[in-house]
């Protein structure tokens, strides 16, 4: 398999381009399965997640073609869309499951396989399933799949989250799309890509409203078209970034990117006593001084994303002093403790917290990914240890960075990667 190899670095320079967010792009393109005719998506990162979804839209009978130099995305409808999405690729990736919603719109039927938990949780999907017998589906569970049936279509109604669940919000706001009359999701998830989604829905001739507060109001249609659309950038990669600069002691200008989405980032860091300049699409982090301990909890957005917390613990391991990191969002995501603490960290799990003591120094050692963002915050932990840090189990990494060693080298890291 193939590994990172991380030696101690320099502090990182320089400016850096982000591409567009995997958590975006991966739901637009399932909602492309509701459209009569071509979408066309800008901005899509070549990712394996991507990749998976490309499978999985042509085992419903889509064509796709990607151009991936240019990172635009073709989604064909099918000549027969087929409501069956097997298990082999739901397993994959948990994203795949958001094909439920559009199929169940659009046949009326749709029949997925059960995700399963992952490296950072069980993630039930109960609240999805919540959503679409609201609208009127008769929902049942046998041999590892679910099936969702509406024989005379989908009827608006009202939902309420018990958790602002981000896919949940999305797979019944693309199900809600067709159906008829008014569905007014409450508790809604506010992150940015359930934004950058409800506007291409509303690009195809969707009624969305309200996507970004906690209540969003759709109105049925009769049908959708094909549109263009340009991808949000990624706000996590983002934020990986801005870590790197504190940690490295380094001087990194982020171009491409939403400074309001990575807000609870900036504050964070200026916190900890790092300088954050932003402007509206451009960031620079930069800091000299020691790193401050901090606390910090994860919540839905706009609270601290989970998805940037084992990136955090990376940095608050070398700060000055005893942190604590609370993860509220997923119950098992502490994996990377193990791992950071094979380099020389001084991280202990009580519950659902991480008690950090800063250490002076990481030193190299050989650790695995256990999942995408504790890889991201192995590389970046490798950069200021001392030694070679060789990271294996990358495929986590390369399922939602499309570039991470090209980007990082470009600003004076020293990474390689050896295939096996
Ligand atoms: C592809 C994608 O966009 N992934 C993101 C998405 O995942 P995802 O959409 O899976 O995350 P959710 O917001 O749904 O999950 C948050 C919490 O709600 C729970 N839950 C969720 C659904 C449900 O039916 N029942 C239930 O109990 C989950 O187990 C978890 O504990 O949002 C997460 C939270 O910001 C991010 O970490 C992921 O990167
Ligand atoms: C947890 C993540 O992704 P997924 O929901 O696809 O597992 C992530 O992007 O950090």
């Amino acid at each position: 398999m193939a590994k990172l190899l991380v030696e101690k670095s320099e502090p990182l320079r320089g400016s850096v381009k982000i591409k567009g967010a995997k958590n975006s792009v991966l739901k637009l393109m399932a909602a492309s399965i509701l459209a009569e005719d071509t979408c066309t998506i800008e901005s899509v990162p070549e990712l394996l997640d991507v990749e998976v979804m490309i499978t999985l839209l042509e085992a419903l009978g889509l064509s796709v073609d990607y151009d991936r130099e240019k990172e635009i995305l073709e989604i064909h409808p099918a000549k027969e869309l087929k409501c069956e999405a097997p298990y082999e690729l739901i397993q994959k990736m948990r994203a795949s499951f958001l094909v439920m919603g559009p199929l169940l719109a659009k046949k009326r039927i749709a029949k997925v396989s059960m995700p399963g938990g992952c490296d950072i949780g069980a993630r039930p999907i109960d609240l999805h399933l919540k959503g679409f017998q609201a609208l009127g589906a008769e929902v049942t569970l046998g041999h590892g799949y679910i099936e969702a049936k509406a024989e005379n279509g989908l009827v608006g109604s009202e939902v309420y989250l018990d958790f602002p669940s981000v896919g949940a919000t999305e797979n019944i706001m693309m199900a809600a799309t067709m159906a008829k009359g008014q569905t007014l999701i409450q508790n809604a998830a506010k992150e940015p890509e359930i934004i950058d989604l409800a506007n291409f829905l509303n690009e195809m001739g969707a009624n969305v409203k309200g996507a970004g507060t906690d209540t969003i109001r759709v109105v049925g249609v009769e049908s959708l078209k094909g549109t263009r659309h340009q991808t949000i950038p990624d706000r996590i990669i983002a934020a990986t970034y801005m870590v790197a600069a504190a940690l490295t002691q380094g001087d990194i200008t982020i171009e491409n990117v939403v400074s309001s989405h990575v807000k609870p980032i900036t504050a964070k860091l200026r916190e900890m006593g790092v300088t954050v300049e932003d402007d509206d699409d451009r960031i620079r982090v930069y800091t000299t001084g020691p790193i401050k301990a901090v606390d910090l909890m994860t919540l839905p957005y706009p609270g601290f994303p989970t998805d940037v917390q084992a990136q955090f613990m990376a940095l608050l391991a070398v700060s000055e002093g005893t942190s604590v990191i609370t993860e509220t969002v997923f119950e098992n995501r502490f994996r990377h403790v193990a791992e950071i603490n094979r380099m020389g960290a001084n991280v202990k799990i009580e519950g659902h917290s991480a008690v950090i003591q800063g250490v002076k120094v990481l030193q190299g050692a050989q650790v695995k990914a256990t999942d995408l963002r504790a890889g991201a915050a192995l590389v970046l932990s490798g950069l200021i240890a001392d030694g070679t840090t060789e990271i294996d189990e990358i495929y986590h990494i390369d399922r939602g960075y499309p570039q991470i060693e090209k980007d990082l080298v470009s600003l004076g890291a020293r990474i390689r990667r050896i295939e096996d």
